[in-house]
């Protein structure tokens, strides 16, 4: 997993400037990888080889333009709680407003690293006007340009020394994480596994306790359940439950091997859900889909099928994801689901020998090879899984640069075909050789 940080402040200071610098060559990448939907609200970053997931709050706050001070205030209590960091960003063109004393009054009461970002300081003149920002009591600021990039490196080489050292994803039980949109029914599909009361349900929204790492062993399984139900409180739960739960999401799924992706069957398949589900696959963790509250559902013979087909539409092109139709109250297919899980979990983990790999493959692109590039062809020689936690594959060839996406697709659908990666992204590199 790698640490999080979060860049708080109110609106129009920068502070998606400053994240689109910090995670656009990243994004590039990943995009082209698996050409799915970028989402802008976070993502991943790294400076001198240290990664990071970087999470722009602002993005969440409804009507950024006339915002409620309430709501700032929220977004920071949020973000700071589930944060391992926070850059809270002024503006120097602005100075210091009202907003910024309460947001800096909320950071003092802080134990996590703060790091206060003056945004905008594009001249020498700005960077004495900055002085006045020492009078937050947040003590030392970094002067910085969004815009220009000028004085970020300062602030990130001080960044990355707090932050927790990466932890490798190395433990001896499988951990998997319950995700969901607020009330798809998280705690009562955790509570008919461990069946007993650890985590309360109720109708309202947003009532799970805190809890992380609850070790669990049934049917012959053992694991850890991933929680992070962190800081929600009862009161401050409505308006909130979207961000909160993306939060919380970000910091599950970092922790997990594999991420239980849970839906509400009669809300279906969303926009938001779909967030979530991709965060995994950015974060390379194996993913199960559970369609819960199936009680729910008037069904006919063809209700499994379509459910499945609209999903699968809407993952593609990683659609080789499984889908658990299941109740969490009438404990159907529970089960099934954790059984899954489990073999998700082995796909992750699986190394597939160098000589297995050859033999399979090669007579395959021998067959199918990829197509000529601007009159060039390539010759791919050997194949290796590298030796990540999840599955990579080299493929060294003579001009890695001319294998397209689609022939990248097309390794990667032949290795899922022999090799069943069910629920695990691939990622398959070309190397020069
Ligand atoms: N001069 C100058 N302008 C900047 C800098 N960084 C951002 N801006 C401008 O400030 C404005 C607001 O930037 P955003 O990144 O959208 O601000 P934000 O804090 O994300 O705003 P919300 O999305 O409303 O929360 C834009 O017009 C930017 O071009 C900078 O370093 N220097
Ligand atoms: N009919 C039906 N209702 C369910 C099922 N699973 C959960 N529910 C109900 O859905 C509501 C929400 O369930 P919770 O388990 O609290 O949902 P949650 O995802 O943990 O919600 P948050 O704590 O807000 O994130 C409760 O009223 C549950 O009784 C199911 O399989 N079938």
């Amino acid at each position: 997993m790698s640490a999080i940080v979060a860049i708080v402040g109110r609106p129009n200071v920068g502070k998606s400037t400053f994240f689109n610098r910090l995670i656009q060559r990243r994004e590039a990448i990943v995009d082209a990888v698996s050409g799915v939907t970028r989402d802008r609200h976070y993502g991943k970053s790294d400076w001198n080889g240290r990664e990071f997931t970087v999470i722009d709050t602002g993005g969440y706050v409804l009507g950024s333009d006339d915002v409620f001070e309430k709501e700032i205030d929220k977004q920071v209590e949020l973000a700071i709680g589930e944060a391992d960091a926070v850059i809270f960003m002024v503006d120097v063109e602005t100075g210091i407003t009202g907003m910024d004393e309460d947001v800096a009054k909320l950071l003092r009461k802080v134990e996590k690293p703060v790091f206060l970002a003056v945004n905008k300081v594009d001249n020498t003149q700005r960077l004495q006007d900055a002085v006045e920002f020492y009078s937050l009591g947040l003590g030392e600021y970094y002067p910085i340009s969004s815009i220009n990039g000028s004085g970020s490196g300062e602030l990130l080489d001080d960044l990355i020394k707090v932050l927790p050292e990466k932890i490798e994803e190395k433990s001896e039980l499988p951990r998997f994480a319950v995700v969901g949109r607020p009330n798809a029914g998280k705690s009562s599909f955790i509570n008919a596994l461990i069946g007993e009361d650890r985590y309360i349900v109720t109708d309202i929204a947003g009532t799970t306790r805190d809890s992380i790492d609850t070790r669990y062993n049934r049917f012959g399984f053992e694991f850890n359940l991933v929680d992070t139900a962190g800081i929600r409180k009862k009161s401050k739960v409505r308006e909130d439950l979207e961000f909160y739960s993306v939060m919380r999401s970000i910091r599950a799924i970092e922790h997990c091997d594999v991420c239980i992706l849970l839906l509400d069957a009669t809300r279906g398949f969303d926009g938001q859900v779909e967030n979530i589900f991709w965060l995994a696959q950015r974060n390379n963790k194996g993913i199960v889909i559970l369609v819960n509250k199936w009680d729910l559902v008037e069904k006919d013979t063809q209700s499994v099928k379509q459910y499945t087909k609209a999903i699968k539409q809407a993952i593609e092109p990683f659609t080789d994801v499984p889908i658990v139709f299941i109740s969490a109250l009438t404990k159907q297919r529970i089960y099934k689901a954790i059984e899954t899980a489990v073999e998700v979990y082995k796909n992750r983990s699986k190394r597939i020998p160098t000589r297995k790999l050859n033999d399979v493959l090669l007579p395959i692109i021998e067959q199918t090879p990829p197509p000529a590039y601007k009159g060039k062809y390539v010759k791919i020689k050997y194949i290796t899984q590298l030796p990540t936690p999840y599955p990579q594959f080299a493929f060294f060839c003579n001009l890695p640069q001319y294998v397209r996406d689609p022939y990248k697709r097309f390794l990667e659908n032949k290795l899922r075909e022999h090799f069943d990666f069910t629920g695990v992204p691939v990622t398959i590199f070309m190397r020069k050789k």
